[in-house]
This record gives structure tokens, C-alpha cells and sequence, in this order.
């Protein structure tokens, strides 16, 4: 089994380069489903993710090839809308075949997806969608069944501005009859980025970024060349590990429109932020202050960063409430923070955090990818060494990231067996 050892301590500078975002790339690759004509992604992150989500396409028929950070990606008409339960199971992002399947062939059929164990994450508001749109869904042992006949555009309230049920619900409305309209959708900048593909494609679709989306539906998609946007939640955890080791980090490539609420609780916390026209420099105080911090949908604070910023609030001088909104078991990093001298309680969805002068490093494992990131910055920050066990949730979201720390001068470096 794979593992990081950091031994902490040391402070980051130099410049680091933001790759392209996760979040954006997976449903894009999906969308890919619609397209009849050849489509290259660009800026693509090399990721286990994507690579998963490249197995599940092609499970579908369609031809994808890499090269460096391009996806060329080849239409087919797929013949059976189905997707095997292993590749499913891999991965959340997976369930985004559904819409762009039952809009462009009126069917399939998939087994409930996998993901970060960060909450039950049901799929109700994208099924309910699909329902108001004239599908005729069901679920029964462990599958999810969808048919229609052609669907037709229709009004739909989302309970919450989920982003997957945002962006099924919008790519199964790019072809069907009339005008969808998606009330108290998601804005997240992901679903800005999936609208403007899709409309490179031929789509015709307005007001993604606002918490109304409105598609008129086209009878065809075609093709198209599109750059997707850099990831802000990789450029996040730079920043934040960048505040946490009082570094100073010009993290690049990255569009600051897309972090003003992790920037605001940087600065609050005491680091020094420019914004520049290419990316974003960190400098980090001697010691962070304590502040307190509810997630929300965007543009609020992001539950990709609440796992960070808990390890930043550990060391901060003062008490820290941080309440998490969106996810309900999305604090199990606590108890990894805390073998390392955190003083964290959890009371439901609000941890409790009294900073101590300094982590002492030890042996943490990570239960979910952004856990990962939490630990190693907080492994960054420790005295001693800290050792890193289930690195392959790191994987599915960042590449090389021990790689990219060490040249900022970290001393991270990844190690077989135990
Ligand atoms: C691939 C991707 O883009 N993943 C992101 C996406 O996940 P994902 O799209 O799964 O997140 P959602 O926005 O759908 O989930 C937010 C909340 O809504 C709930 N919910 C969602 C759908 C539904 O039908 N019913 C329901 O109750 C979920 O359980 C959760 O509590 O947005 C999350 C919230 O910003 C991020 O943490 C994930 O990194
Ligand atoms: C929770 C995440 O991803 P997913 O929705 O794919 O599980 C994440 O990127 O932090």
C-alpha cells in the first residue's frame, strides 16, 4: 500500500501551476455522450478520475485518446445505454451518463454510483427532474431505470442547487422538445464552464453562473474544441497550505473570481493575498488567526475546502466554528487531525476548533480525497514525520501532488508498502 511520509516543518515558496479542474472535465466528458460530431477537451488534469470516467464512456462505444493534456474523443451511437457496476461504482461523477443517455437515446439503465463516503448522497432531484420531463423512471435493486418516448421541456424547482442534478438536468434538456427552465440551480463556475461547451456544440442554453438556467432544445449536437477551466479547489489547497507553513506561493494559472470566499477566510485568518492577472500569490503569517466558517453552495465557501481549512484552523491562535451545510458526514478528517495534537470537537454538522501552538506528526490515514488534502497540510505544518495512508483518494483529485509541494520545498515524497 502506497503511502506519503512528510516530514513537516518547512515552509513552502516558489510557484505553483493550477491544472485543470476535475469538476469541470468529468461532466464535459459526459456531455461528450450528445455529441455526433469528434470533440477535443483540452487541458484535461491527469487524474484517476478522468480515467475512470474515460472507461465509462468508452464503455458506452465512444473512442477516447490522450495526448499530454488533450482528450480527442470520437462519436458513436450507442447501442446499449448501459454502464457495467464496477466501472459505476468508482466514482459520484459516474451518474452524469444519465441525463445526456435518456435525452439523446430515451434510455438506460445504471447501478447507484460510487464516491467520497462524505454523506448518503441520494439522487432524488435528479430523478424527479427526469420525471417532470416525461421520463418514466424506476429503481429497484440497486439500479436505475429511465425510458421515454422524447423529452419535453418543462419548468423544474430544484429543492437544492445540487451541481450533478444541475448538470443532468441540463444536459438532458439540450435535446428535448421546447423550453426547460431549472429554478434555484447550482452556479457553481463548473456548471458555467458545462453550458459553454455545450453550446460550443450547438447547444442553446443561458444563464448558467445565476440560479436560473434556461434551455431551448436543438434537434442535433455537433462538435466541438474547448479548454476547460482551471481547478479552483487545487488551487485552494495550495493557498491554504501555502498560509499554513507562513509560505510564500504564487500559485498560477487560476482565476481568483472563483475563490472569493476561500480568499476572504485566508486574508480573515491573517495571510496576504495579490491577486494578479495569471494567478494569485500567498504570503502566510508567523500565526494564523482563528475565524469561523459555514459552507454553502457556491458562491459560498466550498465543501471541497472545509477539510483544509480545518487543518489550517487547528494551528490558528484562538477558537474556530466551522459548520459544514452541504454534506452531513463530511468531518471524519477530525479524528485523523486529532492524533496529530488537534483540539477539534464535533457536535453534528459544527467542529469546534481550539488551535494549539503546533501538530506533532505521526501515522493518519485519509478517508476521502479532500481528508487527503488536510492531512498533508497538515503534515506540512507538524513537527516530525508524518506518514499518509490511503493516498489513492489523493489520486482521483490531484496529480502529482507531492511532486508539486516538493518544488516548492516541501520534503514529501511518496513510499511503497509500510
Ligand atoms: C464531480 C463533482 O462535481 N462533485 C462535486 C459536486 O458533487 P455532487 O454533484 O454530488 O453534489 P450535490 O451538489 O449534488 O450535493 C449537495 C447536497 O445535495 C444533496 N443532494 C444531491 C442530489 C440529490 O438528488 N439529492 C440530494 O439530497 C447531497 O446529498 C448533498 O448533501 O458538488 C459537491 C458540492 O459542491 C462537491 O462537493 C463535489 O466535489
Ligand atoms: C467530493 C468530491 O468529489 P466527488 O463528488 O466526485 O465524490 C470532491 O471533489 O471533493
Amino acid at each position: 500500500m502506497e503511502c506519503l511520509v512528510i516530514n513537516g516543518g518547512r515552509r513552502l515558496e516558489g510557484v505553483v501551476a493550477v491544472n485543470g479542474a476535475k469538476n469541470a472535465a468529468l461532466p464535459i466528458m459526459a456531455a461528450m455522450l450528445l455529441a455526433t460530431g469528434e470533440c477535443t477537451l483540452r487541458r484535461v488534469p491527469s487524474l484517476q478520475d478522468v480515467t475512470v470516467m474515460a472507461a465509462v464512456i468508452r464503455s458506452l462505444g465512444l473512442k477516447i485518446e490522450r495526448s499530454n493534456t488533450t482528450l480527442h474523443v470520437s462519436p458513436a451511437t450507442v447501442t446499449l445505454p448501459e454502464v457495467p457496476a464496477d466501472l459505476m461504482r468508482q466514482l459520484r461523477a459516474s451518474n452524469l451518463v444519465m441525463g445526456p443517455l435518456l435525452g439523446r437515446y430515451h434510455y438506460f439503465r445504471v447501478p447507484y454510483p460510487g464516491g467520497c463516503a462524505i454523506g448518503s448522497r441520494p439522487m432524488d432531484l435528479h430523478l424527479k427532474g427526469f420525471t417532470a420531463m416525461g421520463a418514466e423512471v424506476t429503481e429497484r435493486q440497486g439500479y436505475i431505470e429511465a425510458r421515454t418516448t422524447g423529452l419535453q421541456g418543462t419548468t423544474i424547482y430544484l429543492d437544492f442547487p445540487s451541481v450533478g442534478a444541475t448538470e443532468n438536468l441540463m444536459m438532458a434538456a439540450v435535446l428535448a422538445e421546447g423550453v426547460t427552465i431549472l429554478h434555484n440551480a447550482a452556479r457553481e463556475p463548473e456548471i458555467v464552464d458545462l453550458q459553454d461547451f455545450l453550446n460550443s456544440l450547438g447547444a442553446r442554453i443561458q444563464g448558467a453562473g445565476q440560479d436560473t438556467i434556461r434551455i431551448e432544445g436543438v434537434k442535433e449536437l455537433k462538435q466541438a474544441d474547448y479548454q476547460i477551466i482551471p481547478d479552483r479547489i487545487e488551487a485552494g489547497t495550495f493557498l491554504a497550505a501555502a498560509a499554513g507553513t507562513g509560505g510564500d506561493v504564487f500559485v498560477q494559472d487560476c482565476q481568483a473570481e472563483h475563490l472569493l470566499a476561500v480568499l476572504a477566510k485566508l486574508t480573515e485568518m491573517g495571510a496576504r493575498i495579490t491577486v494578479k492577472r495569471d494567478g494569485i500569490r500567498l504570503q502566510g503569517p508567523a500565526r494564523l488567526k482563528a475565524v469561523d466558517c459555514k459552507t454553502l453552495p457556491y458562491p459560498g465557501f466550498p465543501t471541497d475546502m472545509q477539510p483544509q481549512l480545518m487543518a489550517l484552523m487547528t494551528v490558528a491562535s484562538g477558537t474556530s466554528v466551522l459548520v459544514e451545510s452541504i454534506f452531513e458526514n463530511r468531518f471524519k478528517h477530525a479524528a485523523e487531525l486529532r492524533r496529530l495534537g488537534a483540539d477539534i470537537k464535533i457536535e453534528g454538522r459544527v467542529a469546534v476548533i481550539n488551535g494549539v501552538p503546533g501538530l506533532s506528526g505521526c501515522l493518519v490515514e485519509a478517508s476521502d480525497l479532500r481528508a487527503g488534502a488536510a492531512l498533508v497540510i497538515a503534515g506540512l505544518m507538524a513537527e516530525g514525520q508524518t506518514r499518509l495512508e490511503g493516498v489513492y483518494h489523493l489520486d482521483r483529485g490531484y496529480e502529482q501532488l507531492e511532486v508539486r509541494l516538493r518544488s516548492l520545498g516541501a520534503d514529501i515524497r511518496r513510499q511503497n508498502g509500510k
